[in-house]
């Protein structure tokens, strides 16, 4: 191809016998010449972006054949040069009798220097992963941890080992902030300090701090670079943090340095977005089994009513989970509020924790549930990682979580000490909208929302299949031990599974002939038109009032969003964002049924049974049950379970009485095999009793809960004398304003 390079003509060397035509044609050759270097050119970026993506594909298959061929090697054994300094350093310096699931496979491939990626469960012992290396290792370990408190947390811990450790953020003044630069600056073999905790934005903003790690590295002092939290790499992920993409430069910068990246979530695809971030797409892969044994795991029906919410949550505390610390987690500010109030209101010790307190009004209400004089904290997602006490109980979702990730961590938080305890997620339809609105915007947002639906409405599966499958863990019914609702009442209580395509076809129904005359419907507009409620113009006169309970009813509508019959349609208004539903992709095939296994209502385990289990020492006082319990005359007065028959007598007071919903038989009635059959009632009947609060005694505080209060006592005092502390603004008296004005939830600091 011939490319003329332009020539600057000067004016004298214009060609005056030049006609008009001739220009033309000359410009004319010119222009095609050009589009022919266009066509070229084009050509050209689309060989360049297929090499790219050939080159990228080669290293890809060789790092997944290095990270493969890795894997395969044994690193789970003690014969290492450094095997035995490892074991004694776990126990003479860690005082730990041994290692838990992957942390020697992993210690053992960091001190081979390979890059690892460790995903193991909330509390399983990720953060000795790095620690122990760093101990046993010369040089320094750098930890990247995006959150202030759990770094500071960490080296109060470290520091009371004898292990020196440091936190470089924000708020460490200029004296100690210029010795830690000066000590990675030094070449000198002098520096004793073993770990140095920081944050992403310091690694990805602080040129002083790069700066002087990288002479550390020159001087070949530093020795591992580890990232907590890691799956924030990625895009992908529940918690994306722009400021973890800087971390990609880390391989290059120090490439002789490994990388372990640890966290307790992670799906298959966030994994290869991590490694590929990180630049580390040749290492070590490390997966502890997901499954926590001692979690029980349950979704139970919402109620309707907000007071019946309430009630429902009062009886667990007093009841159930009496003397028991534990964590509740609520969508919004205004639900951890409103719910704390109504605790409160009814002699429960509970508080809010949320992003709009003061951060001295957040340290005292985590201050006092470690203590024990809280008994539960009612919290956003603000109330997250860190959150290390042993001995929590139970965490109850008053609302589902965004993901499943959130809510495999923020369950997660109970049962640290690996003792029973009781995760229950309280599941409503109108739910799953306040979660699609909130997150359709988001990447991964509705199919994160999407999933976390599938896992409260399939009555089919074990709870812990739900969610290995959902981080791609292989899965066996029988390792739940009949520890999840599904499980614990599968050969005893028969769910139906019930064929929809009739309701699909209602529903196609009424969304048509509203569309008609121009109307949308939301989801609960749509199940009322369904049961031939509210405006007269969206009723259809075709279809039939539904046989089946509108609990039921709510859940094929979720079901049917979830396999695609109907689908979720958002407009924005001037205020917030609605869920409109329309038809979805699929259409039920008229040869084929369509079955959905029926959302169920089950009662919790028998407490006797399940506290035993979990070698929790009940009082006789509390297991008194509550006479004609009051959970059951309050219900009687707010007119609740209005769908309920009278239940047995047996029912309603089930012995170690806690809060129980209670099965009815739900057999053939609910289940219906053919298209024409009407749907009887298939509503499961809720029947509560609870036990007598008797028990006015604080919560029993264990040597774990003491620790950890004085723990962060202790640090709190660390942080006053280093001056680090910002002057308490608050008076010694703190006063939380809940919505009722006569609600005036009070924390002196006096209690303290
Ligand atoms: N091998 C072990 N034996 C006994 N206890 C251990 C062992 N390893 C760690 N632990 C303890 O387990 C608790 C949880 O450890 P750690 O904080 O590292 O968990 P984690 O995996 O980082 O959890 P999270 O994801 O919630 O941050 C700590 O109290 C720690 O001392």
């Amino acid at each position: 191809m011939e490319i003329d390079v332009p020539i600057e003509i000067a004016e004298s060397e214009y060609d005056t016998d030049m006609s008009d035509v001739d220009y033309d044609e000359k410009i004319r050759s010119k222009e095609k010449a050009l589009e022919e270097v266009e066509i070229y050119l084009v050509k050209l970026q689309d060989r360049k972006k297929q090499l790219i993506t050939e080159c990228n594909k080669l290293k890809d298959e060789k790092a997944l054949r290095l990270s493969k061929k890795l894997s395969k090697q044994n690193w789970d054994t003690e014969t290492f040069s450094w095997s035995k300094e490892l074991h004694a350093t776990l126990k003479n310096v860690f005082k730990l009798p041994s290692f838990r699931p992957q942390q020697l496979q992993c210690c053992n491939a960091i001190m081979s220097k390979h890059d690892v990626l460790l995903i193991a469960p909330t509390g399983g012992g990720k953060s000795l992963c790095y620690q122990l290396p760093a101990v046993v290792n010369p040089g320094l370990t750098v930890v990247v941890s995006p959150l202030l408190s759990l770094m500071e947390d960490q080296v109060w811990s470290l520091k009371n080992l004898g292990i020196e450790a440091e936190v470089l953020c924000s708020t460490t003044d200029r004296i100690q902030s210029n010795a830690i630069l000066k000590m990675l600056s030094d070449n000198s073999d002098t520096s004793i300090m073993k770990l140095l905790y920081v944050t992403p934005e310091r690694m990805a903003k602080s040129k002083r701090f790069l700066t002087a790690l990288q002479k550390s590295y020159f001087s070949k002092k530093l020795n591992l670079i580890a990232i907590d939290e890691v799956h924030c790499c990625s895009q992908w992920g529940h918690d994306f943090r722009p400021d973890y993409k800087f971390l990609g430069a880390l391989k290059q910068m120090f490439p002789e340095v490994p990388i372990l990246g640890v966290t307790a979530t992670a799906t298959s695809k966030v994994i290869v977005d991590v490694q590929k971030m990180l630049n580390i797409r040749n290492c070590l892969i490390l997966k502890a089994p997901f499954n926590r044994p001692n979690l029980y795991y349950h979704v139970m029906e919402k109620p309707s009513e907000k007071v019946e919410v309430y009630n429902l949550i009062s009886d667990l505390l007093k009841g159930r989970f009496a003397g028991k610390s534990g964590i509740i987690y609520t969508f919004s500010i205004k639900d951890a509020e409103d719910l704390a109030g109504e605790l409160v209101t009814r002699d429960i010790q509970a508080r809010p924790y949320h992003a709009n307190l003061s951060a001295d009004r957040r340290t005292l209400v985590h201050k006092k549930w470690l203590k024990g004089l809280i008994q539960v904290v009612v919290a956003t997602v603000a109330f997250g990682m860190g959150i290390d006490k042993p001995d929590v109980r139970f965490v109850i979702h008053h609302t589902m979580s965004k993901s499943m990730e959130n809510f495999y961590q923020e369950s997660g938080r109970a049962g640290r000490d690996g003792k029973r305890a009781e995760c229950i997620l309280l599941y409503r339809f109108i739910d799953m909208a306040k979660i699609t609105t909130m997150m359709f915007s988001e990447r991964t947002g509705l199919q994160n929302a999407y999933a976390m639906a599938d896992y409260c409405i399939d009555a089919s599966r074990c709870r812990r299949e739900i969610i290995s499958k959902y981080f791609s863990e292989v899965w066996n019914d029988s390792k739940c031990n009949k520890m999840c609702d599904r499980c614990y009442h599968v050969d005893c209580v028969k769910i139906p599974k019930i064929e929809i395509s009739n309701h699909i076809f209602d529903l196609y129904a009424i969304i048509e002939s509203a569309e008609a005359i121009d109307v949308k419907l939301t989801g609960t507009k749509l199940i009322d038109a369904w049961y031939k409620k509210g405006p007269m113009n969206l009723r259809c006169s075709q279809v039939e009032v539904p046989s089946i309970d509108r609990y039921w009813a709510e859940q094929i509508v979720a079901f049917m969003i979830l396999e695609k019959y109907l689908k979720e349609d958002f407009h924005f208004t001037a205020y917030n964002t609605i869920s409109y539903i329309r038809k979805g992709p699929n259409v039920p095939k008229m040869e084929n049924d369509v079955l959905f296994h029926g959302a169920r209502v089950l009662k919790l385990p028998e407490r006797d049974i399940a506290w035993a289990n979990g070698e929790v020492a009940e009082t006789d006082s509390n297991k008194t049950p509550r006479s004609a319990s009051q959970a059951e005359k309050r219900r009687r007065t707010k007119g609740a379970g209005s769908s309920s028959k009278k239940a047995k007598p047996s029912e309603a007071q089930p012995s170690g009485s806690s809060y129980q919903i209670t099965p009815t038989t739900v057999g053939s009635s609910g289940a219906s095999s053919s298209k024409s059959s009407k749907h009887k009632n298939c509503r499961n009947e809720v029947t509560a009793s609870c036990s007598t609060p008797t028990s006015t005694k604080s919560p029993k505080s264990d040597s774990g809960v003491l620790n950890a209060s004085r723990r962060l006592l202790e640090r709190e005092n660390i942080i006053k004398s280093n001056k680090m502390a910002k002057p308490r603004t608050s008076p010694s008296r703190d006063v939380i304003y809940v919505p009722e004005e006569e609600n005036v939830i009070e924390i002196t600091d006096d209690d303290d």
